[in-house]
């Protein structure tokens, strides 16, 4: 059977005595676009964070190829991460920024050639990223998350809010990095995007319920009709 390329057993995580992850289990396999899905603050950004192996957790495993995250970093070459806070380096250039993560990550210079070229960044590449706008700063974000040429790629709201010029773009690269054999764990808060992944996990209070993609979305409607409903907005 095919092994998972991320398991989590019983993950807790509990902070300032609020449990928020309240024993989640998963697992990911290869190739597979999973989505996280959840309202507000329901824990997404908690839980994509131990998945990538830099957050500590309050019990529970958590795998990653093979190893036990706690024990060991050799899965770390092989897993980039896109925050949904800004973690490029704000005061140099887009360009400085990739040369810089290649040389820290390993990556070569055809590579950040040709993510230049596919995520369009040329007229970019000298800018501070601190003045870049959002779909831009995607872009810049998502090159420099593949420079190393990851098995795994964890992204938090990777098109939420952005131009669309980039949420194609980027849509794009996810499709070839998954075409040539990468798995894609992905935080969301829209529905809208739940058509891009395979499975979503559904997070709230702490757990998760699976759903495919289009369940996930007429579960989500029936919620929102409900809430409509109950607080007296509905018409019928
Ligand atoms: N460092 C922290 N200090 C205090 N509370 C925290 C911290 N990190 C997370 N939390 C709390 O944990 C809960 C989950 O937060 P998290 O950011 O993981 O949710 P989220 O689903 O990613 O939210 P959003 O959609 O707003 O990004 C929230 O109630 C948040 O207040």
């Amino acid at each position: 059977m095919m092994q998972p390329v991320i398991k989590a057993v019983d993950l807790v995580q509990v902070i300032n005595k609020k449990t928020v992850l309240d024993g989640v289990n998963l697992e990911v396999f290869p190739g597979e676009a999973l989505g996280i899905f959840g309202t507000r603050g329901t824990g997404k950004t908690t839980l994509l964070h131990i998945l990538a192996g830099i957050d500590r957790f309050t019990s529970g495993t958590v795998e990653i190829l093979g190893c036990d995250s706690r024990k060991s970093n050799k899965f770390k070459p092989h897993l980039s991460l896109v925050t949904q806070e800004r973690s490029l380096f704000q005061e140099l250039k887009v360009a400085e920024n990739l040369d810089f993560l290649a040389t820290l990550r390993g990556g070569s210079r055809a590579t950040i050639t040709q993510l230049v070229e596919r995520l369009e960044l040329t007229d970019i590449l000298s800018q501070p990223v601190r003045i870049l706008e959002a779909g831009e700063y995607q872009r810049a974000a998502l090159a420099c998350a593949l420079l190393n040429n990851p098995r795994i790629l964890i992204a938090d709201e990777l098109i939420k809010d952005i131009d669309l010029p980039s949420r194609r773009l980027i849509i794009k690269e996810v499709q070839r990095f998954m075409a040539d054999g990468g798995t894609f764990i992905c935080g969301f808060s829209n529905m809208d995007y739940a058509c891009q992944m395979s499975r979503v996990a559904w997070l709230a209070k702490g757990r998760i319920t699976w759903y495919d993609p289009a369940e996930a979305r007429s579960e989500w409607q029936r919620q929102v009709q409900e809430f409509a409903v109950k607080s007296g907005e509905a018409n019928d």
